[in-house]
């Protein structure tokens, strides 16, 4: 397990193939769960085979996050852990807790592992006790809620070199994530032994936001997902364990179109990246690097990203694919992920296949892309990059 780049050759990556979960998403509840639309999920579920077969394709190991799930349930300790996490809802009372914890606990491992991840209905369980709760419910509500967005494996945890930093998610539809991928990172014998970096009891950070733009510098984005106190947490964290040298905090739009900076930014090469147009030449970078002692942190105030990270990264420029287009088609764009591409190698990446001006233009660039569907998979707002976190990479030839 190792990651120093953005860009350098891609071996093994964890995804989430999309599953019951997103049958759970109707038009009353898909805007508190973050998707825009309905998804077909058999489609969705194509897409994704595609998805993870043009990885497989090019060499890459696929980990499926609920795989490693089930086989972390297996673990007692894990299975406890997990199991107690859901029980502990507020709203459930006594009488159905004790009802779902006897159906979990009849649950083989692979079934709990799906239970977690695509929640439970009122109509699934009936509790043997008198519970006031459960006859107060309607047959759809949720006993325990469903996680569609765990399809976006990089927002729940994030590798920095040999440490897995698992995160802290701000939106409460899906806190529930990291539950699962810290538990998978102490428990599966794949991760024995894994340094955590960082943990979800921790400061808002999501690893969307999170860029790690060289091999001792990272970009952390700051706005919808991770506060100012999440960034200075991760940079904390990062400096003192030798990890980097420079962290910059990038401010980004509160906005749902941008939630997290890899909505607006992805490398494409070791000194290259896509960026969306209408933000290229305004983002910010404020840098971080270490104080006198452990304790102090140096912060220098902003000044325009490209600058900042150039000097960090000890480069004279980070370039930046122009894609030339106009605003429109610019946002349009944007907002369907175009400039969300997941390198598997310097100057090979994958992308929407949607995103056709982009796309062009990343090849004008010099840049191959490997376009795969995403029609349904999209309607969660998240591209290539969102879907994917990679564990092992190459490390970046110095
Ligand atoms: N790294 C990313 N850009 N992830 C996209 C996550 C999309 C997801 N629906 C959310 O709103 O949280």
């Amino acid at each position: 397990m190792y990651v120093d780049s953005e860009v350098s050759r891609l071996r093994t990556v964890l995804l989430h193939r999309p599953g019951k979960e997103l049958a759970r998403l109707t038009p009353r509840n898909s805007g508190s769960l973050l998707f825009d639309g309905i998804p077909w999920v058999g489609r969705a579920q194509d897409e994704h085979d595609q998805f993870a077969e043009a990885l497989r394709s090019r060499g890459v190991e696929v980990l499926y996050l609920s795989q490693l799930l089930a086989e972390t349930l297996a673990v007692p300790e894990a299975r406890a852990e997990l199991t107690a996490g859901v029980l502990a809802d507020r709203r459930l009372g006594d009488g159905l807790r004790a009802g779902i914890a006897d159906y979990l606990a009849d649950q083989p491992p692979d079934r709990l592992a799906e239970v977690l991840v695509a929640g439970l209905s009122h109509e699934e369980v009936k509790p043997a006790g008198g519970s006031l709760v459960y006859e107060m419910l309607q047959p759809n509500d949720f006993l325990i809620d469903p996680l569609p967005n765990l399809l976006f494996t990089r927002d729940s945890s994030v590798w920095v070199r040999d440490r897995v930093a698992v995160t802290s998610l701000a939106m409460p539809a899906r806190r529930r994530e990291t539950t699962l991928t810290h538990a998978v990172y102490r428990f599966h014998p794949r991760f024995a032994g894994s340094g955590l970096l960082y943990d979800p009891a921790l400061e808002h950070v999501e690893g969307g936001d999170v860029l790690v733009l060289a091999p001792s510098v990272l970009a952390i984005g700051v706005g919808e997902r991770t506060t100012p106190a999440g960034a200075e947490r991760l940079a904390r964290r990062v400096l003192a364990a030798g990890l980097a040298h420079t962290v910059l905090a990038v401010p980004i739009a509160q906005e749902r179109a941008t939630m997290h900076l890899d909505t607006v930014c992805t490398m494409v090469d070791a000194d290259a990246v896509v960026m969306y147009p209408n933000v290229a030449d305004t983002l910010q970078a404020w840098s971080i690097t270490s104080g006198e002692d452990h304790d102090h942190l140096r912060v220098r105030p902003p000044r325009p990203f490209l600058e900042a990270a150039a000097e960090a990264m000890g480069i004279e420029r980070l370039r930046v694919i122009d894609t030339g287009l106009d605003p429109v088609t610019a946002e349009r764009e944007q907002w369907d992920d175009g400039n969300n591409t997941l390198a598997i190698a310097p100057r090979l990446c994958v992308a929407y296949e949607r995103n056709v001006e982009t796309n062009a233009q990343l090849e004008h660039a010099g840049i191959e892309v490997v376009r795969i569907q995403g029609s349904e998979l999209g309607s969660g707002r998240g591209g290539p990059r969102c879907m994917s976190c990679p564990v092992l990479r190459d490390p970046l030839p110095g």
